[in-house]
């Protein structure tokens, strides 16, 4: 039996007559994997819907891969954090802390603004001995007052200004209803009931800092996403378009509409948008699990690609010996000087895409540029079963991602993963019960000529067209990113679709380089003859000597 592989956005393999389809899916996602709390995976080659733009109803949803805000690994609890080093030296805007302009996305909020609310965490207890926030090129920011030494307690947030999702559940009115929510819906409605509670929210003087958008691509406008056109990237906003338009749906049917006269102002779909880019790009934990929580001040702090540690940057503890209340705790890692940004490394594990879904920029440098590939082993596979009991048994399943990074070599697990769904024909008898235990060390080195042969044109095809839905090529986008005064969203489309296309390309060598090593690679049957003494090392048979 022969093995087709199909690419799920497109077949690569006519479904022969006797196979036993193994879906291969060079799809989105390495923007949803990493522990988010939803997200989903698509089709590689997105390109524009016509009006409206987005919600396509064709991508599928893979859950918790889309991981979370700052900084990647922290949990709450007693744990440790990442660093804080200086990193913008001199950038903090004369204007100085407390009368800078509240911009960065807010549009103008007002003078008064940042001290109100510099005022408001004062009245509350934060205690920021040695950092103000203030006016920076990204926006907001903490700038240091004084010259702030390495491990420096920078704040301290106790936890009665963490907006969490026990904060929502603590709301006279709306509590009962979020207390049922997801922990991330919970939040997220209770930031937009109490931004349209305006001067009776206790919360307004954080609120009014926060900006109405990020130059996440989730806030681009058609004509700024149609930049990303063919790429990986924009197929993914689909898919976090799509989740959370059913996601509001959802909530909108079963909770708000029943309940609207709990509610200070109808909740619409923009609202939900705007409090989900909130909490992606501010929450100090995952965004799925009661752990999500935003901590006003800390979460001023901006990321700092010079920063390459994610070391003991913030702790949370109990406030003191007779106070059950604990207190949110940001150290600077580095030293810093008087006058610069305390930054952080935000995640050394994303991708550019990753940041640019999240936060809304990227770093310039192709250590962060990758594209996803996704393995499928499809459900009309003869030998389906089997398939995915071996996958399972190797940590894998019917789906596996790989994040492929321009300056890394290719995931180990990628090979036997192809060759496994790749199998067919003659080589299928390594799928019996016998080789259970075995068969994942087979995999990892060539099956047969015909699997390596296969899987090598399955995902060259797949590169090729996922490369030919780009609009631009790799020279035009060299060319425009070096031009001044790009502005910032199309500096990062430039960039992701530059740096996906750029994976590709290595992605096919290497597979087109492997193709060329057909004839020459050790295969399954001549491993086995060898182990068993009847082939010489040089591959000459080897007769029993009669005499
Ligand atoms: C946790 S908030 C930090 C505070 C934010 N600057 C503000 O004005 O509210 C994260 C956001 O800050 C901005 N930001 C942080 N670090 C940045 C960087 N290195 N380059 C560009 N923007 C950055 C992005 O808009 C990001 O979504």
């Amino acid at each position: 039996m022969v093995a087709a592989a199909a690419l799920s956005f497109l077949p690569l393999f006519p479904a022969s007559p006797s196979s036993h389809a193994a879906a291969l899916a060079a799809s989105s996602s390495s923007l949803l994997r990493r522990c988010y709390p939803f997200v989903c995976s698509h089709a590689n080659a997105a390109s524009l819907p016509r009006r409206p733009p987005a919600f396509p109803s064709s991508h599928r949803l893979r859950h918790h891969r889309y991981a979370s805000s700052i900084g990647r690994s922290r949990k709450m609890g007693n744990q440790k954090a990442q660093c804080a080093p200086p990193r913008f030296g001199s950038l903090a805007m004369a204007l100085g802390p407390l009368h800078a302009q509240v911009d960065g996305g807010r549009g103008v909020a007002g003078l008064d603004s940042l001290g109100n609310f510099w005022r408001w965490l004062e009245e509350k207890g934060v205690k920021a001995p040695a950092v103000r926030p203030a006016a920076v090129p990204e926006g907001l920011g903490l700038v240091a007052q004084r010259d702030i030494a390495r491990s420096e307690v920078v704040l301290e947030v106790p936890q009665r200004l963490w907006i969490n999702p026990d904060a929502a559940a603590a709301d006279p009115e709306l509590g009962r209803l979020f207390s049922g929510l997801k922990p991330w819906v919970s939040v997220a409605l209770f930031l937009i009931t109490e931004k349209s509670r305006g001067l009776k929210s206790p919360w307004k003087p954080y609120l009014d800092i926060l900006p109405a958008s990020t130059d996440s691509p989730l806030f681009w406008s058609e004509e700024e996403l149609s930049e990303l056109q063919g790429s990986q990237l924009l197929s993914t906003i689909f898919g976090v378009q799509e989740f959370l338009r059913s996601e509001f749906l959802k909530v909108e049917e079963d909770l708000v509409l029943p309940h609207k006269y709990l509610f200070p102002s109808p909740v619409t779909m923009e609202d939900f948008v705007w409090a989900f880019g909130i909490l992606r790009s501010r929450a100090f934990s995952r965004l799925q699990g009661e752990n999500l929580v935003l901590i006003p001040l800390a979460d001023l702090i901006n990321h700092s690609p010079k920063i390459t540690s994610e070391d003991s940057a913030w702790e949370i503890k109990g406030k003191g010996l007779f106070s059950r209340e604990q207190v949110f705790t940001l150290r600077a890692a580095v030293p810093v000087k008087a006058g610069e940004q305390v930054c952080i490394q935000y995640d050394l594990g994303k991708s550019n895409a990753e940041l640019a879904l999240d936060y809304g920029f990227i770093e310039k440098t192709s250590a962060r540029d990758s594209y996803t590939l996704t393995l499928e082993i499809a459900s009309s596979d003869e030998f389906y079963d089997d398939k995915l009991d071996i996958a399972e048994c190797n940590g894998l399943g019917e789906s596996a991602y790989f994040d492929i990074y321009l300056d890394s070599t290719l995931p180990p697990m990628i090979l036997p993963y192809l060759r496994l769904i790749a199998l067919g024909g003659t080589d299928v008898f390594l799928l019996e019960a016998l080789f259970r235990n075995t068969v994942w060390g087979h995999l990892e080195l060539p099956v047969s000529r015909q699997n390596e042969e296969l899987i090598c044109r399955v995902v060259r095809d797949a590169c090729k067209s996922a490369l030919s839905a780009y609009q631009t090529t790799i020279e035009e986008d060299e060319k425009l990113r070096d031009a001044e005064n790009l502005d910032p969203r199309l500096e990062v489309a430039v960039w992701i679709r530059e740096g996906e296309k750029k994976v590709l390309q290595k992605i096919d060598k290497i597979f087109q380089e492997r193709e060329l090593e057909l004839d020459t690679l050790e295969y399954y049957q001549e491993r086995r003859l060898k182990d068993l003494g009847l082939v010489g090392e040089q591959g000459e048979i080897i007769f029993w000597e009669s005499n």
